[in-house]
């Protein structure tokens, strides 16, 4: 469904992402783990077209988005909730969700969005700088569902978040899944996170996927060393 086939991503002279390649089917969900600075970033932003990269094929249910603008991708389907949430700290959470309406051309936010998120409709009329860091998670992903997307990409999303939410993001990520049928891919540190939604896991290091793991066969203790120093 979604297909990466030879990205490379460069900052000036500096080669940070090197040759990646992967398939991520319809409903599955992907986990691409690996420590600070290893290139998720860079990776998430060249998918989304806010970073140049270079690819042989970038493709979405077989529509080549490789070429194209952010703006084109996101109205192919994919999605991104950027490391740090990034959410409008002066508009309320309604208008936060909103801004992704534009792209589905959907006139109103539906509800399938606050049953999913019920804490976002309870504080609907709040600015979204008022939130907790967990509620800001949940409406930076509310903000792209909306979009409609086939790929959504999340950066991080457990950062900064304690652990009885990291509970719910995983939650409300299955039932995501189980409703829309998306593919989901998700850039972590955490690996207790990731086993909670992640069908297929991968190690990133030095801007190359070194090591790849279907869930049930993860050998905990090897992805951990992977993931400190
Ligand atoms: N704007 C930039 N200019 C030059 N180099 C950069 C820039 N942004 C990131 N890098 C470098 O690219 C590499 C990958 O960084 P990236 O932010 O993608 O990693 P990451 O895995 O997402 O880590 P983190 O979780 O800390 O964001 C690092 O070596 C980083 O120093």
């Amino acid at each position: 469904m979604f297909e990466v086939e030879n990205l490379q991503v460069s900052y000036g002279q500096s080669q940070v992402i090197h040759d990646i390649s992967f398939k991520v089917d319809k409903n599955e969900t992907l986990a691409i783990m690996g420590r600070n600075g290893m290139g998720k970033t860079t990776l998430f932003k060249s998918l989304m077209g806010i970073l140049p990269s270079q690819a042989d094929k970038v493709s979405i249910a077989g529509v080549s988005v490789g070429g194209m603008e952010s703006h084109q991708r996101v109205a192919n389907g994919i999605a991104y909730v950027p490391q740090g949430r990034m959410i409008f700290s002066n508009l309320t959470v309604q208008e936060n969700i909103e801004t992704g309406l534009q792209v589905s051309k959907m006139k109103s936010i539906p509800d399938e969005i606050f049953a999913l998120f019920p804490v976002l409709h309870d504080m609907r009329h709040r600015k979204g700088g008022n939130l907790s860091g967990g509620q800001q998670q949940q409406l930076a992903i509310a903000r792209a569902l909306v979009t409609n997307p086939k790929v959504l990409l999340l950066d991080e999303p457990t950062e900064g978040i304690q652990p009885s939410i990291i509970k719910d993001i995983a939650k409300v990520l299955n039932e995501i899944r189980k409703m829309r049928e998306i593919t989901i891919i998700v850039s972590e540190q955490v690996l207790s996170f990731t086993m909670e939604i992640a069908d297929r896991i991968i190690v990133i290091e030095k801007g190359k996927f070194i090591h790849e793991d279907m869930r049930a066969d993860v050998d905990a203790a090897m992805i951990k060393k992977y993931l400190t120093v």
